[in-house]
């Protein structure tokens, strides 16, 4: 047994700045109301586990709230977390949060496939769902066509929603996508108060699912056991004040249904924490979907936490008490956890089988003495076959009686229907055919004084008709009512009396009313109150029979209409009991059944230890007379002919069933070995692939190591160029022209224009340049300086040459390098290559012997 577990959540204020009028205020683990003088208001002092202030953020709430149940809902256990609060106080924003700060449904999606990746123990499966209760209709948010959903509970599954889809999911991802898909078809609207106000009451269900990973193997007893658990995160719709929120048309009936919904579940909490569950009090589960939803959550098989969400605005002063009293009732509230564990028919088989196992092992260790643990087994499942016959017995034996009582009211019913017509029909001849005998009847039953007056004498007797009917309630003595308390008049009978008013007030007519201490044969009230359909004043019963015989014929008709009306009435109790009736008939048949279902398989359970315990016993004594002396063995066989003939046929089973098996086991190593055939061709291939890889990069390699030396060709090749062409310069008669052209050239300064020409066209055009302008040198000192010049000139030119080739050289160099570098790169690779092949022809051998061992023939 554990209590829920309550937070409280105090959103930050709607206005800043505010005058401080009365405000809350939160110290350690209590929240107080204070005035504006900042004394603490009297009975307004709430404790809870947990508060969180204005700036707790939602991982902090889920972390230290919430985090728990749902670890225990991956552990097998049900569980539940919901917001609870007033319009606009942040459960949303709790529930769902935003995208910078998620809230605890994600938190929670998070956290459920986190520790599923971690466990290597276990595998999971998950389902998860997600609905609403909009307007007291279920509506499925996962398939927007699902409206209006019914609850159902059975023995199985408890209460559930049939109908609801359910989504196998894998990964986070997955379940934000289904969460995202639910919460546009979810009704949001706008209120005075949010601008986004949930207008229905959402809950997202994830069924987890798991089973220990080593099923199969050996181990422990429950590796075959499937835990299935439930975790519900339930956003609740704001209950809320039509004159704060504006609410009007649609928004009017909504939050007619919110608030209502919410009501039922403060009655269940208000109920439960009155510890109405252990005194097994009628909880009003049934009153909303909500509570119907939540039922397993609130006092059942589950770990609940509650975030009751708050404002601290002085307006909502009012509703946040509200919030802070559901929230300690809640506290009060105590749930019952268990793992929910079951086994499967296989997994029971299975268990079953191994302790036949265990028991054959010990069998064969310690004699006969595992023989008295079967008959001990086979007591003890008798014992409980015996307790669960029992059990249906007494539950045909309550059938019965209530088969009994139902049909007794019944009868009882019928029969008051009866009387009744026939007091219809009485009065009816009574007043139009027999008014002249009624002189000859019995004065009075009533013990006081009788008037002379003839019309009351004949009202009195009228009286006295309604005591005699001889069969009502099946009495034959005169019967009145018990008054206790006043249950109201027909307005038909109102009237009629209102007429007669001044009549009776007149002093002669009668003296005083009869007081029930009067009466000694009286009929229960509450029977009188049935028949009347609970309208009848039975303080005015006698005098309505008084009234009614100096009344005109038409309060007469006023008595039929009346009768007949409390006729219909008890006509439509009998239908309701007749239904109820049919109701209760039909859940005991369908508790009978199940109760026989359970004996059947007890029973087969017991018939099939007997069975083996037979086999065990014959095994034994096989053993024992095998075990004999060779003289022992000249006495009569133990054991008949037949149980031989049994023992080789089974035999011969066996050996069939082996046979059929290394035919399939052949057939499977073939299927191998063809599939192990196909990967040795695809190494195959994959090799000659790495094979062809090898030789390019080899060419690659070389036209690598070619193009490295051939760098150094160029340069040397460049300077050797650039020598020869200041030989071939000194050495050739061009001088004289070369001479004069520059000199004339200097004249024009058109040398100039020259050398902003690219260093490798230079020479070119200075010797284009040189033949064009010889014509027109004319001097031969001219000539002298002109030749000093283009000396100059040309030691200046391959001085830029040289330059110009220290520069590339400098790059070829670099170039060099990075080639080295990807040389040394493409070794390496190479070598792992190499490695590859290595390996990849290992795994052949091995695969090639592997097939051999295979293909050899099964002895
Ligand atoms: N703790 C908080 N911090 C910051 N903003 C908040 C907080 N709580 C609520 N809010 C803001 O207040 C507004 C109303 O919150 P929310 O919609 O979550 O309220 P609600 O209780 O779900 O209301 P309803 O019942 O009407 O759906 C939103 O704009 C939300 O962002």
């Amino acid at each position: 047994m554990e209590k829920i577990c309550v937070a409280i959540r105090l959103r930050p204020p709607t206005k800043q700045n505010v005058v401080r009028g009365h405000h809350w205020k939160v110290s350690d683990n209590s929240i107080s109301l204070l005035s504006a003088a900042g004394s603490v208001v009297s009975g307004h002092t709430f404790a809870f586990d947990t508060i969180f202030g204005a700036d707790a953020k939602n991982i902090n709430i889920y972390e230290q709230h919430a985090k728990d149940v749902v670890l225990s809902a991956v552990a097998g256990f049900n569980g539940t977390v919901f917001a609870y609060g007033q319009t606009s106080s942040g459960k949303t924003y709790t529930m769902r949060g935003s995208e910078s700060e998620p809230g605890i449904t994600r938190l929670a999606v998070n956290e459920i496939f986190r520790h599923i990746q971690k466990a290597s123990d276990r595998e999971y499966l998950i389902r998860v769902s997600y609905m609403e209760i909009y307007n007291e209709e279920i509506n499925d948010l996962l398939t927007p066509d699902s409206r209006k959903l019914q609850v159902h509970e059975n023995l199985e599954k408890g209460v559930f929603v049939a109908g609801l889809r359910e989504e196998i999911v894998d990964s986070v991802e997955q379940v934000l996508g289904l969460l995202e898909a639910g919460e546009v078809q979810r009704h949001f609207g706008e209120t005075n108060m949010n601008i986004n106000s949930s207008r229905s009451h959402s809950i997202f269900r994830m069924v987890i699912e798991s089973r220990s990973k080593c099923h199969g193997g050996q181990g422990s007893d429950d590796v075959d056991a499937v835990r299935v658990s439930e975790l519900n995160l339930v956003d609740l719709a704001g209950s809320e004040r039509i004159a704060k929120t504006g609410a009007g048309g649609v928004r009017l009936k909504e939050g007619g249904h919110i608030n209502k919904s919410l009501m039922c579940l403060g009655n269940v909490i208000n109920k439960l924490c009155e510890g109405g569950a252990k005194q097994g009090a009628h909880i009003p589960y049934r009153d909303s979907k909500l509570t119907r939803i939540l039922q397993t959550a609130l006092g059942g098989n589950a770990r609940t936490a509650i975030i009751c969400t708050m404002t601290p605005d002085e307006e909502q002063i009012d509703e946040s008490r509200g919030t802070l009293q559901f929230a300690s009732r809640a506290k009060r509230v105590t749930n019952c956890a268990q793992v929910n564990e079951t086994l499967t028919d296989a997994a029971l088989l299975k268990r079953q089988k191994k302790e036949i196992e265990e028991l054959l092992l010990k069998l064969q260790g310690q004699g006969s003495k595992p023989s008295e643990e079967l008959e001990k087994e086979i007591k003890h499942l008798r014992n409980d076959l015996l307790k669960i016959e029992l059990e249906r017995e007494k539950l045909e034996l309550e059938l019965q009686e209530e088969k009994k009582a139902l049909n007794d009211k019944l009868k009882e019913q019928e029969r008051k229907i009866e009387n009744l017509s026939t007091m219809v029909i009485s009065s009816a001849t009574d007043d139009f055919g027999q008014l002249s005998q009624k002189g000859s009847r019995r004065e009075t039953w009533c013990p006081r004084q009788v008037t002379s007056d003839p019309d009351i004498q004949r009202m009195k007797k009228t009286a006295k008709e309604f005591e005699a009917p001889s069969n009502f309630l099946g009495s034959t003595v005169p019967v009145s009512l018990r008054r206790s308390h006043n249950l109201g008049l027909p307005p038909a009978f109102g009237s009629l009396i209102e007429d007669e008013e001044d009549f009776w007030k007149s002093p002669d007519v009668l003296d005083k009313p009869p007081t029930p201490a009067d009466f000694e044969n009286v009929a229960d009230e509450d029977t009188w109150a049935s028949l009347n359909g609970g309208h009848m004043n039975s303080d005015l019963f006698n005098d309505r029979f008084d009234r009614r015989a100096i009344s005109s014929s038409a309060s007469e008709d006023s008595r039929c209409i009346l009768l007949e009306h409390q006729l219909r009435e008890l006509q439509a109790q009998h239908e309701q009991l007749q239904t109820s009736f049919n109701k209760k008939e039909l859940e005991h048949q369908q508790q009978l059944e199940t109760a026989i279902e359970d004996t059947r398989k007890f029973k087969d359970q017991v018939d099939l230890l007997s069975q083996e315990n037979a086999n065990l016993e014959e095994a034994l004594a096989l053993t024992e007379t095998q075990m004999l002396p060779p003289v022992a063995q000249l006495s009569p066989p133990v054991v008949t002919e037949d149980y031989y003939v049994k023992k080789l046929e089974e035999l011969v089973h066996e050996m069939e069933v082996e046979q059929t098996n290394s035919k399939q086991e052949k057939v499977r190593l073939q299927e191998e070995v063809e599939c192990l055939q196909d990967q040795l061709q695809s190494a195959n291939t994959t090799l000659q692939q790495e094979l062809r890889l090898r030789t390019e990069l080899e060419q690659e390699v070389l036209l690598l190591r070619e193009k490295l030396n051939s760098p150094n060709i160029h340069m040397q090749s460049s300077i050797h160029e650039c020598g020869f062409a200041k030989n071939l310069h000194s050495d050739e008669g061009f001088r004289t022209t070369d001479e004069i052209s520059l000199s004339r050239k200097h004249e024009t300064g058109e040398l100039e224009e020259l050398r902003s020409l690219e260093s490798s066209d230079k020479e070119e055009a200075y010797y284009e340049e040189v033949k064009t302008l010889a014509p027109r040198c004319s001097s031969i000192s001219d000539m002298q300086l002109d030749i000093v010049g283009i000396e100059d000139r040309k030691s200046e030119i391959w001085m830029e040459q040289i330059t110009g080739i220290a520069a590339p050289t400098k790059l070829i160099k670099a170039e060099r390098l990075l080639l080295a570098n990807e040389l040394q790169n493409y070794i390496g690779a190479l070598a792992k290559q190499d490695a590859a092949i290595s390996a990849i022809c290992m795994e052949m051998k091995e695969f090639e012997v592997d097939i051999m061992n295979r293909s050899r023939p099964i002895c």
